[in-house]
């Protein structure tokens, strides 16, 4: 009788314990969510669509939404409150003042956005952009030697020849008589960065510029598959992704990539085990290496390597976020320069004097330094139509900003780019291609995130450089070999996908220039 009140009592005692977590635990859910409602109410927050779909639908991925994101920096300078589905707030930022807690925090501190970034998981794995905390930073560290200038160097052959090819295909498109072809650059240039990639990474050479490659096929029908996916809501769960058609043929294009980045892998990782380290080395003294070579050799300070499956994972994130940035990149600064002929002259006549007198037309490292005013060409044009327009973070805790706000660890941080480069407040006029921006002079006392083309702190861009040297290579030369001119029959739709894309393509008029002209 007595065992039985015992029992009686302590069941009583773990529901009442129960009970009162679960009413502590309520309490703290409301009190942090007040917190959170405090913390964002002194963001302003623009016109709602309706006060149940707060702003639903109303950021569109069109040119009417990036003139929306311009008017809104405009008007809200430092960020403002948008509620992306009624129970879901974010803060737009658009202001150094505001990014900078953000985009400086450390990675575990500010991770990024998982709704923003999953739809590529299973294509990338745990590459360098979409790992977090330990692994990250470890990776972070092995992989930033392979972006070393030492090693960038030996890339600049690629960077030429594949520029070679690219235009070696526009005097064909121009015939004999060498008049101005009308031409598509986007996809143009998206093969040029993929052969380059392809040929850094793997030392591989599809001549995807010339002919079909299957390899080359499934990376830029996976980059079109995560657009469509975004924009289909049903298609976020990935059950019921995976039986529909686009789902299928994801798989099937994801299955294709796999396969060869993992045969290159073992293949490598063999020729190494077989010679092993010394020899290995020995072959390869005074020969380029490639990206693969590079992180089969990485090894932190305490001897930890990449497995395989992790050298396969940052690969593919290299080619993935290697090849559309800098082909946007690449055919917004030719349309910059065709609009603006003033500056195309000047930037030619920049690159002529570089080449005067030389038996090859090539672009060597040295030179890189000495393009000033294409250097200019390229940051101008980079503000205005930065590649990426926005990248998300969800922070895990509570950031202050300058003026004094809180960002509440938990809300989406969209951290506009677009926003930013377009905020009158750091650049006067900003629709207007002025390159003297970028003048030393000019860029005097103004706040080193206001231009952030590739993010900043610590998960900035790791191939900027890479990017950097292969935009002057393939801007140099085209210049030097062909004058740009807009289309003024299809002048482009801004379209803001993955990157900065257009709605029908990019195309410009490519007049063939007379050799040595
Ligand atoms: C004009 C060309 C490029 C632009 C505008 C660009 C822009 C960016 C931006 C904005 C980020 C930050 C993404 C985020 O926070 O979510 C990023 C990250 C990254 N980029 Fe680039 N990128 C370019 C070229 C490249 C190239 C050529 C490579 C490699 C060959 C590369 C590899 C990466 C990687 C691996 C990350 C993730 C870094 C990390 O989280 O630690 N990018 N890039």
């Amino acid at each position: 009788m007595a065992l039985g009140s015992l029992g009686v009592l302590a069941l009583g005692s773990v529901v009442l314990a129960l009970l009162l977590r679960w009413l502590w635990d309520t309490l703290v859910l409301v009190s942090s969510i007040r917190d959170t409602c405090h913390q964002l109410r002194r963001f302003p927050c623009p016109p709602w669509r309706s006060w149940v779909l707060g702003h639903t639908g109303m950021a569109k991925v069109t040119e009417e939404g990036l003139e929306q994101a311009e008017e809104l920096a405009t008007r809200y300078r430092r960020g403002c409150l948008w509620w992306f589905l009624p129970w879901m707030p974010a803060l737009r930022l658009f202001h150094p003042d505001t990014l900078r807690p953000v985009l400086m925090a450390t990675a575990s501190i500010a991770p990024k956005d998982r709704l923003f970034y999953g739809f590529l998981k299973p294509w990338l794995g745990d590459g360098l952009l979409l790992s977090h905390g330990h692994k990250w930073a470890q990776h972070r560290r092995l992989l930033t030697p392979a972006f070393h200038g030492d090693l960038l160097k030996s890339y600049m052959g690629i960077f030429n020849q594949s520029t070679n090819v690219m235009h070696a295909k526009w005097r064909a498109a121009a015939g004999p008589t060498g008049a101005a072809v009308a031409l598509e650059v986007l996809d143009q240039l998206s093969l040029l960065t993929l052969d380059t990639l392809q040929r850094c990474i793997f030392s591989h050479e599809s001549h995807c510029q010339q002919q079909p490659s299957e390899y080359i096929k499934a990376i830029l029908e996976l980059s079109r598959l995560v657009v469509q996916r975004q924009q289909r809501l049903l298609h976020y769960f990935w059950w019921l992704y995976q039986l529909s058609g686009d789902g299928r043929r994801f798989t099937q294009a994801c299955a294709t990539v796999h396969g060869f980045t993992a045969a290159v892998v073992q293949r490598r990782r063999q020729a190494l085990q077989r010679l092993g380290h010394q020899a290995w080395m020995d072959q390869h003294r005074g020969q380029r290496m490639d990206f693969i070579d590079l992180l089969l050799l990485a090894k932190d300070e305490d001897g930890n390597t990449l497995s395989d499956e992790d050298i396969a994972a940052e690969a593919n994130t290299f080619m993935f976020a290697g090849h559309d940035t800098t082909a946007s990149g690449l055919s917004w600064l030719f349309y910059n320069l065709a609009c603006h002929q003033q500056h195309q002259d000047r930037c030619r006549q920049e690159v002529q004097e570089l080449l005067k007198g030389r038996d090859v037309e090539d672009i060597e490292w040295d030179d890189l330094s000495h393009l000033p005013f294409t250097t200019m060409c390229i940051k101008e044009s980079l503000r205005l139509h930065p590649p990426v327009v926005a990248v998300s973070r969800r922070c895990s805790r509570d950031l202050a900003t300058r003026d004094g706000r809180v960002i509440p660890k938990g809300v989406i941080c969209l951290m506009s780019i677009y926003g930013t480069h377009h905020n009158p407040e750091m650049w006067p006029d900003p629709q207007v291609y002025n390159p003297l921006r970028f003048s030393p002079e000019n860029s005097q006392g103004r706040p080193p995130l206001a231009f952030i083309p590739f993010s900043a702190g610590p998960r900035n861009c790791i191939g900027q450089s890479f990017a950097m040297a292969e935009m002057k290579v393939v801007v140099a030369l085209t210049l030097a070999r062909f004058r740009i001119r807009p289309d003024p029959a299809r002048p482009p739709r801004r379209k803001p996908e993955l990157i900065l894309r257009t709605e029908d393509g990019l195309w410009l008029l490519l007049e063939p220039l007379p050799k040595g002209a």
